[in-house]
């Protein structure tokens, strides 16, 4: 059943944002059929800012567009019809040598790192600026503080296969920045690592973002990479975002079924499934009701669960809780259950949006 929404707190007056350092605009990407398939449209319509200096991560299942859209941001896919602009230009509209050129402000890290096994770390890393031309004066000027950067000094002569996952990502990271680009791409670049390396990778992309004024653009299907890291989520599904905007407010009011869904896998929000096959949306009689209570912010400590019951003179059964911190914000949500009373139901939300919580029916257990 489709929970109940009883007025959720009004989101805090945001500031203006700042310009976006890449916008898609209207990106329509249909694939022609593979043999014996038809087109497959992988993108509809996606419109889509990233604030210059913001971590902004994509989130979606398989198959719902992920990689199609990071590949045209750095222009291994054209788009079917809009634009892909970055910094300005349209790298839409770029012949193949303007957007080889435009490539090197567009870093890439991946998930299988995608370093050449016959080079050493300093050797990857230097690879692009090979490319460009650089003396090679020049690139141990650039490559030995980016191998400094990522902690890598002591394994600059290492070779791939001498390297852990963490130390090839590092090495990836070296090489995406080794062009000093303004944008870095990442594409699942954690996926492959294990939690403890994934962690160490994640606090690497924010320090290079903060000490480098990087824009980040992030694809992952790991709710917890988005909540580590970024400072703005979009949700993508079938090809479409389905929701877009600031990770807490995404993490604490998540609107869209998707969204709730990766939401819940992270905070443990779905109910047990004994309890979410016995909710009924309409009350039985000597019915119980759970309600959602949700708290943010600062006030996520106050001891609310005693004032209600105080106050309002019932009883309420804790079913479910937790409480999580995004960017050092806390919040939480703690699912109790009460008579199912339509005045007790109201006095409870009222008395619950007075302190600031939102209040969410999630239906009745007889
Ligand atoms: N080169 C291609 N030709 C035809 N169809 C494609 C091509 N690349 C992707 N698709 C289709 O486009 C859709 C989106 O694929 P995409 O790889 O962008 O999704 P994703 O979210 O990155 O998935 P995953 O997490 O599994 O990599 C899928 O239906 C996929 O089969």
């Amino acid at each position: 059943m489709t929970p109940t929404s009883f007025s959720p707190a009004a989101a805090p007056a945001a500031a203006p944002p700042p310009p976006a350092l890449i916008q898609l605009r209207e990106v329509e990407k249909t694939y022609a059929g593979r043999t014996g398939t038809g087109a497959v449209t992988a993108l509809h319509t996606i419109t889509l800012d990233v604030p210059k200096g913001a971590i902004l991560g994509v989130i979606g299942r398989s198959g719902a567009g992920k990689s199609t859209l990071i590949r045209l941001v750095n222009g291994l896919e054209r788009p079917t019809r809009g634009q892909v602009i970055v910094d300005g230009t349209d790298i839409s509209a770029l012949d193949e040598r303007a957007l080889r050129h435009e490539r090197r402000s567009i870093g890439m890290i991946f998930q299988h790192f995608n370093l050449l096994a016959r080079r050493t770390a300093y050797d990857n890393v230097a690879l692009p600026l090979e490319i460009a031309g650089v003396s090679s004066a020049a690139i141990k000027n650039k490559v030995m503080p980016l191998l400094d950067l990522v902690g890598l000094a002591d394994k600059a002569r290492r070779y791939p296969a001498e390297l852990s996952g963490g130390q090839k990502q590092r090495v990836g990271i070296a090489r995406a920045l080794a062009t000093d680009p303004k944008v870095l791409l990442s594409d699942e670049a954690t996926s492959a690592l294990d939690p403890e390396t994934t962690e160490q990778i994640l606090a690497l992309l924010r320090q290079v973002n903060a000490e480098l004024d990087l824009t980040i653009l992030l694809i992952t299907h790991e709710m917890s990479v988005i909540k580590a890291v970024t400072d703005r989520v979009a949700v993508i599904d079938g090809g479409r975002i389905v929701e877009e905007g600031p990770t807490f407010d995404l993490f604490t009011r998540p609107q869209h079924p998707t969204t709730r869904s990766f939401v819940s896998s992270i905070t443990g929000n779905e109910l047990p499934a004994h309890l979410a096959s016995r909710l009924s949306a309409q009350p039985l009689a000597g019915s119980q009701v759970l309600v959602r209570l949700t708290f943010t912010g600062g006030d996520a400590s106050q001891p609310f669960l005693s004032v209600l019951t105080r106050k309002l003179n019932i009883d309420l059964g804790i079913i479910q809780g937790n409480v999580d911190y995004i960017g050092g914000h806390p919040f939480g949500t703690l699912v109790v259950s009460t008579p199912a009373d339509q005045a007790h139901l109201q006095a409870l939300t009222d008395a619950s949006r007075e302190l600031g919580l939102q209040v969410e029916v999630l239906g009745y257990v007889a």
